[in-house]
């Protein structure tokens, strides 16, 4: 989740006119981090690098109209989330039905108050901050706090076309606890419940690369998703992860492989082709699994 509720919001001003993005900035400068673009251009390719907060947005602008730009905007993943408010100095409600429709969230008129301009921006922002906790929560998992299945499909769908574009290899890896029916009968489902926790945590630190990713997968079973590795890093990662987790020491007298919990994984380095689905390579991944399960547990089965 967003550990830092209180940094200051990123407003993105798209306005041709000097002077325009002067007054706002200075209106805006207090309470928010401010970046300012003279053109649509140069606005679109800041609003994909730095994923503003909150976008305003001129309607006139001599090489792209704000309309347009909207457009674009709502049509790019990377932006298609940004609320954007119409800057405008056309004071008709057609216009303003067309920002609308667009996609626009608000309309803010020329000249400016500083006052209106506030409020609106407070307002917006206060709602984008509100959408955001939202969509977080919805994309954790609430026993271990880290990423849930949802998350898992979504980062999935991004990590394999990214692979695609660059002809870069993925490795999918699934990992699940070794007899944990026996430990949740012997122990209790709410000391099965901890185990969940601290395995899901130091999984998760034992990754070394920020894009790196893990999910809970479902039950006691967990999903990692290492782009740009190949089968010798991904496997020795694995093996790390394992261990990582026997480190912990917790001690399960009922598992016949070990008197500690343990885990088995199955993984494949794969590289995304047009003639493959994500499908196919998770089915090989978790026939990996069964395999290391088959073979005594406690173990890691990579393809190839
Ligand atoms: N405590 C707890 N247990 C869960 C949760 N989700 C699934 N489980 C338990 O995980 C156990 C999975 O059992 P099995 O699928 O038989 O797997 P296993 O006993 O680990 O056997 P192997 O995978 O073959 O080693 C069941 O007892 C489930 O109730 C959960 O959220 N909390």
């Amino acid at each position: 989740m967003d550990q830092q509720p209180h940094r200051k919001q990123l407003v993105l001003i798209i306005d041709d006119q000097k002077t325009n993005l002067k007054i706002l900035g200075d209106i805006l400068r207090q309470d928010t981090d401010i970046m300012l673009a003279q053109s649509a251009e140069q606005g679109f390719r800041k609003a994909e690098a730095y994923q503003p907060d909150l976008i305003l947005l001129d309607v006139l602008m001599p090489d792209i109209s704000g309309f347009e730009l909207i457009k674009k905007l709502k049509h790019n993943s990377q932006t298609s989330s940004i609320p954007v408010i119409f800057i405008t100095a056309l004071n008709d409600s057609s216009h303003e039905e067309q920002g609308l429709r667009l996609g626009a969230c608000d309309y803010i008129y020329k000249p400016f108050h500083a006052a209106i301009v506030h409020a609106r921006v407070r307002l917006h922002l206060q709602l984008a901050r509100q959408r955001k906790m939202l969509e977080q929560l919805a994309h954790i998992d609430p026993l271990t706090g880290i990423a849930n299945r949802r998350k898992y499909d979504q980062v999935l769908d991004q990590y394999w076309r990214s692979a695609l574009r660059q002809h870069s290899t993925l490795s999918i890896v699934m990992l699940d606890i070794d007899h944990f029916k026996e430990y949740n009968d012997h122990y209790g489902h709410a000391a099965g419940d901890k185990v969940l926790h601290q395995i899901a945590h130091r999984l998760k630190d034992s990754l070394k690369r920020p894009n790196d990713f893990i999910a809970r997968y479902g039950g006691e079973e967990f999903v990692l998703l290492l782009p740009e590795s190949d089968d010798q890093g991904s496997r020795q990662l694995i093996e790390q992860c394992l261990q990582a987790v026997e480190d912990l020491q917790l001690p399960h007298d009922y598992s016949p492989v070990s008197n500690i919990v343990t885990l088995s994984a199955g993984g494949i380095s794969c590289q995304p082709s047009l003639y493959q689905e994500p499908l196919d390579a998770i089915k090989q991944a978790d026939a990996m699994l069964y395999q290391a399960k088959q073979c005594g547990k406690n173990r890691v089965r990579w393809l190839g």
